[in-house]
């Protein structure tokens, strides 16, 4: 870590966590079919809104409401492709923070680049897990104004002048297909209440790991996991942040 990592209190997570509840923001998701119910169901535990058309005749319409925009390339189609220019615009015309989850970028040409176009757009937030964060350095170091949310036994937040390092989580939180594409969405949620990019990330990434931490002490095993994290998720407040913040 370049920069000294900044610190996060509780009372600031709850308030992020807490303006997304009043607010109700909705994220638009481009993502992938492996994820999307999950997906969803993580940003309605916070209060957000999901949306998730994709066709490129109508998904700047459904888009262009939205508070943020998530792209993710986990099972990239044509449409999809096709798709990743019209919200790219919607994004830049109605200056929406957007999320981009380079899913598996390390293994395909194709996701590398559309994982470049989408960066030719300032101040985009990526999220992913280290493989992906390493194959995707390049651009990323190309990319202006990027924030990078490298997610992993600790997670790293780096960008803007700012960096946190997030350390909580639970192991059971890589046993459960999808729970990483839906941090990138909750990161977006943040992003809708709270224009600090990084603190937002910081904000989402933490709240998500108590949730996952308390999740895990509830769970028999992965597919128990998955309901009692949506629960933990949802039931959140300060004093559940605190306790576990230190
Ligand atoms: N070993 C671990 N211990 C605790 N939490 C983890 C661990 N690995 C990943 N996580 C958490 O799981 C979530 C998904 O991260 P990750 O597995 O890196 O993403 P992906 O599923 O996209 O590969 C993140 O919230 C991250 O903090
Ligand atoms: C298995 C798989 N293949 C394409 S997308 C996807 C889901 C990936 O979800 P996550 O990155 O959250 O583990
Ligand atoms: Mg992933």
């Amino acid at each position: 870590m370049s920069a000294a990592s900044a610190s996060l209190d509780a009372a600031q997570v709850a308030s992020i966590l807490a303006r997304v509840a009043e607010r109700r923001p909705r994220v638009h998701c481009l993502t992938n079919t492996v994820a999307q119910n999950v997906t969803a169901n993580m940003l309605l535990a916070v209060g957000a809104i999901p949306s998730m058309a994709s066709h490129p005749e109508e998904v700047a319409a459904v888009a262009a409401g939205a508070g943020a925009i998530l792209i993710n390339l986990g099972t990239i189609s044509s449409e999809g492709e096709r798709a990743i220019p019209k919200l790219l615009d919607v994004a830049r015309e109605r200056g929406l923070p957007l999320v981009l989850d380079p899913v598996f970028v390390e293994l395909s040409p194709l996701r590398m680049r559309l994982a470049q176009a989408v960066l030719r757009l300032p101040g985009v937030s990526v999220r992913g897990n280290a493989a992906e964060m390493a194959a995707l350095d390049p651009a990323l170091a190309r990319a202006q104004g990027v924030l990078r949310v490298t997610t992993g036994r600790i997670d790293r937040i780096e960008g803007a002048g700012s960096a946190y390092l997030v350390a909580h989580g639970h192991a059971l939180m890589t046993r459960v297909t999808g729970l990483g594409c839906a941090s990138s969405a909750l990161v977006a949620a943040c992003r809708t209440v709270e224009p600090d990019p990084a603190l937002a990330a910081a904000a989402a990434l933490t709240a998500y790991g108590i949730a996952g931490e308390i999740a895990a002490g509830r769970a028999a095993g992965p597919g128990s996991f998955a309901m009692h994290l949506i629960d933990a998720l949802a039931g959140l407040d300060e004093a559940a942040l605190a306790a576990r913040m230190g």
